[in-house]
């Protein structure tokens, strides 16, 4: 049977995260091995030859999978009957730059983008914002688009989730593969919180295994918070094939599902569970299935873990109030 390719659509295409998921996205990873997928490149005008450059790469591939790439600077265009959307794009904080100035930036960006989805995007459209600060973009994209479902505007956080998968199977010498139900919460950003209360590892309690609060308040939690500028300073860039590498898991697991018994991270609308305000665009456990998720109920939290989360839905909280006074929701 000859399936209908699903409609892609990549912002900032030419960055260094563009040039590690398009050849991911064409090779299958994102949906399945069997689901065909037409690209359409969204980038800025000074970015639409270097797309080409890795179009023509695209090409070169011979992806049985892809059957067509577009490329353009319009956003009308390139969201038009978009099923999936990965809104990678965005304005990097420069040299003497406020936060309140970044965050009027990628107004100018998300705005007009979640106004072109609401407009020219496929029904079933999954967005996905990985360009930072990717809550708030989230949040600003969402409020463009009051005709598509709030749900369908998710932030990335999985990233961060795989980060603390991968340092908490290092501390404890378990597989990565015998860790199950970590959550991230929160912002993605500094104030994050990998909480591992509930997690699991080989069917054990994470916490308990660990058994060292001071580990988990003084290395688990910073290092995974702070792993983003860890790799800045290393790399002399920030991560990419890591963060194309999340933006695959994050929209694969929607799509395809959790497994039996686990659950994932990702930055959802609050529905004023775990007492986060209504609205803002937060990390939470979820789990998936047939396409949608659900925000996993019923954990309890103690107080070790409160405490961070109000601390990162806070800082989640001033966001909104900022870009609300900028008129941007
Ligand atoms: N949520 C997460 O876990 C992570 C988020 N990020 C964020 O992802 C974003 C992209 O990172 P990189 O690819 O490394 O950056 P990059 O600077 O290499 O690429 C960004 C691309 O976006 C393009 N662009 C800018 N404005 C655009 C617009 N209005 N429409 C379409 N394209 C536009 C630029 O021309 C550029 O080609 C950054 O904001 C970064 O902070 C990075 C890592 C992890
Ligand atoms: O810190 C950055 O600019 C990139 C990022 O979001 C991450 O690596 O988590």
């Amino acid at each position: 049977m000859t399936r209908t390719p699903v409609n892609v659509t990549v912002t900032g295409a030419a960055g260094q995260i563009g040039y590690a998921l398009l050849f991911r996205i064409a090779s299958g990873h994102l949906l399945g091995s069997d689901v065909p997928v037409k690209l359409r490149l969204l980038e800025i005008p000074q970015g639409l030859k270097a797309a080409e450059g890795t179009a023509m790469e695209l090409d070169d591939c011979a992806f049985p999978l892809l059957r067509g790439i577009e490329i353009t600077d319009d956003p009308d265009v390139a969201f038009d009957g978009a099923n999936v959307a990965l809104l990678v794009g965005a304005r990097p904080r420069t040299k003497g730059m406020e936060r309140g100035d970044l965050l009027a930036a990628n107004g100018g960006i998300f705005k007009p983008q979640g106004k072109a989805i609401n407009d020219h995007a496929a029904d079933d459209i999954k967005v996905l914002v990985v360009g930072n600060p990717a809550n708030t973009n989230a949040l600003i994209a969402r409020s463009a688009a009051p005709d598509v479902p709030a749900e369908r505007f998710t932030a990335m956080t999985r990233l961060d989730h795989n980060r603390a998968i991968s340092q908490l199977a290092a501390k404890t010498g378990a597989a990565v593969s015998d860790i199950k139900r970590l959550t991230i919460w929160g912002n993605h950003s500094a104030t994050q919180y990998p909480d591992i209360f509930h997690a699991e590892i080989a069917g054990k309690n994470a916490a308990e295994t660990v058994n060292d609060e001071t580990w988990l308040a003084d290395t688990f939690i910073p290092t995974v918070a702070k792993r983003g500028a860890a790799i800045i300073e290393a790399r002399g860039a920030s991560s990419a094939a890591s963060a194309a590498n999340a933006a695959i898991d994050h929209v694969y697991t929607w799509v395809n599902g959790t497994a039996e018994g686990d659950w994932t991270s990702m930055g959802v609308v609050s529905d004023g569970s775990y007492g986060v305000a209504e609205g803002l665009i937060s990390s939470f456990p979820v789990t998936t299935k047939g396409g949608a998720y659900e925000i996993v109920q019923g954990l309890e939290i103690n107080d070790f873990s409160r405490t961070r989360i109000d601390a990162s839905v806070k800082e989640l909280a001033d966001e909104r109030d900022a870009v609300r006074e900028l008129g941007l929701i």
